[in-house]
């Protein structure tokens, strides 16, 4: 037994914490997927913590861990410092689709918030009168989900988080459905409800795609990077409320985020040394993982930059296409693999072959993209069992995708896989059958179908 009198004030303990923590699920093809590894985070007391990363890094799995919706393959999940026994009963949760009862009224939906405790229907009452006037709801206690717009639908999703007076709101993407003026209305709400020092709420953590979001809203802001999930930017943002979007310091730190994401996904790479008789791309050396987009949007991607010479940084051309910046850096990543741009520092040019790619008929753009795809070495993994078999089993192909590319998904890069091929005449995949065959000549599909 430690009987020394600690020298220093112990420091406070967090309101909920992981340490080491690895999440590992089975995916449906019974391939074991690692998605967080020897996660250590902690949501101190007071504190709005903002977890930003790219679609897939792990985000809202680290959400459900420390909210006990989940258990941790290997390490802890805490709460108040003492082992999570289930869910957080101290936590509550708001998800981007507003998960309402249609056939319940608002307050019957807040009330939803309480059904865990057992307390009297007074004080249930008084409970929900209150949660629903604090998110300005008075007027719809009886209204149905259906008689509500959605930023009213996502009001009462926070009310019935807030119901239960958790010490540690979460939020995951709970304001990316919404449109603008409505999530940037409920944003400073929710502002002043943490900040509010006679208010109940005092730990929020949010989950975000939007970097303008958490460097407006957050006191601290994580950046997770990818495959595995793993805790890489931690940042103090001590700038003041109410935030101006125009204050160098708020625009620094967007940009130090911005440019760490676009990094850890779009790295300069110097080019590769050509070796005689082999095709030179970035993505021959090694075997690398391709982004899960669609052919279109790569395709519409490149029309658009064709369209508008000017744009040419990556901030603007998600403005453009209308996209969250991560889908925008997944759609930039899969044209540069395929060399068609390149991407230094956070502009996008055109390589000569992009140009060349623009300026081609359909059969040409093709053949090009046949070219290219031809050149990832992913996809000799199909290619080389295709050149043996007449058609191969769509999960034997599964799972050397699983054993090449340990972090990622393997049916859910198949699935591109197969979409990126069919499109470069490569290979096909009949759902039915089960199999992956080379298409005869002519089977081309429609552009329509990409
Ligand atoms: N129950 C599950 N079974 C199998 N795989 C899962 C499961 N839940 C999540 N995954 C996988 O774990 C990875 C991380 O998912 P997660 O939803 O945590 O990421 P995210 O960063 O929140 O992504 P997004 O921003 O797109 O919501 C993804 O590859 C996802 O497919």
């Amino acid at each position: 037994m430690n009987t020394s009198t600690p020298s220093l004030k112990e420091p406070p303990v967090p309101v909920a914490e992981l340490r080491a923590v690895t999440k590992t699920f089975m995916t449906a093809g019974n391939h074991e997927l690692k998605v967080l590894d020897n996660i250590d985070l902690a949501v101190s007391e007071g504190e709005f913590l903002a977890l930003l990363g790219q679609s897939g890094s792990g985000k809202s799995t680290i959400l459900r861990c420390l909210t006990g919706l989940i258990v941790p393959t290997s390490g802890r999940a805490l709460a108040n410092g003492k082992p999570l026994n289930g869910v957080n009963p101290d936590a509550s949760v708001v998800f981007q689709t507003f998960a309402l009862y249609p056939w319940l009224t608002v307050e019957q939906n807040v009330a939803v918030g309480l059904m865990a405790r057992k307390i009297g229907r007074a004080e249930r009452d008084a409970a929900v009168d209150r949660a629903i006037e604090l998110i300005g709801l008075g007027n719809y206690h009886s209204a149905f989900p259906r008689e509500l717009s959605g930023g009213m639908r996502q009001r009462v999703g926070i009310a019935r988080a807030l119901v239960s007076q958790p010490k540690l709101l979460c939020l995951d993407e709970a304001f990316s459905a919404l449109d603008v003026l409505t999530a940037e209305n409920l944003r400073q709400e929710l502002i002043s409800l943490w900040r509010d020092p006679g208010g109940d709420l005092s730990s929020v953590f949010m989950v975000t795609h939007n970097i303008e979001e958490a460097v407006e809203m957050a006191t601290r802001i994580v950046v997770v990077f990818p495959r595995p999930g793993r805790i890489g930017l931690v940042l103090e943002n001590k700038l003041p409320y109410p935030r101006d979007s125009k204050d160098p310091e708020f625009q620094r730190l967007v940009s130090v985020i911005h440019e760490c994401i676009t990094t850890m996904t779009l790295p300069d790479l110097p080019p590769e040394t050509p070796v005689k008789g082999e095709p030179i791309s970035r993505a021959r050396t090694r075997m690398e993982s391709i982004p899960l987009v669609p052919v279109g949007q790569i395709l519409g991607l490149m029309s658009i930059l064709s369209d508008s010479p000017d744009l040419s940084n990556i901030y603007d051309i998600s403005d453009e296409i209308g996209k969250e910046f991560g889908e925008t850096i997944a759609i930039l990543k899969a044209a540069e693999i395929l060399e068609l741009i390149d991407t230094p520092r956070q502009e996008v040019r055109f390589t000569e072959l992009g140009r060349k790619f623009v300026a081609a008929d359909r059969l040409g753009k093709r053949a090009i993209f046949e070219e290219q795809v031809f050149k990832l070495r992913l996809f000799h993994i199909i290619i080389a069992l295709l050149k043996e078999y007449e058609e191969v089993e769509a999960e034997r192909v599964i799972k050397d995708i699983g054993s090449a590319l340990p972090y990622d998904n393997p049916e859910k890069i198949f699935e591109t896989m197969i979409a990126w091929g069919r499109y470069a005449g490569l290979m096909d995949y009949n759902a039915k059958t089960g199999m992956v065959f080379v298409p005869e000549d002519g089977d081309a599909v429609e552009d329509a179908h990409i």
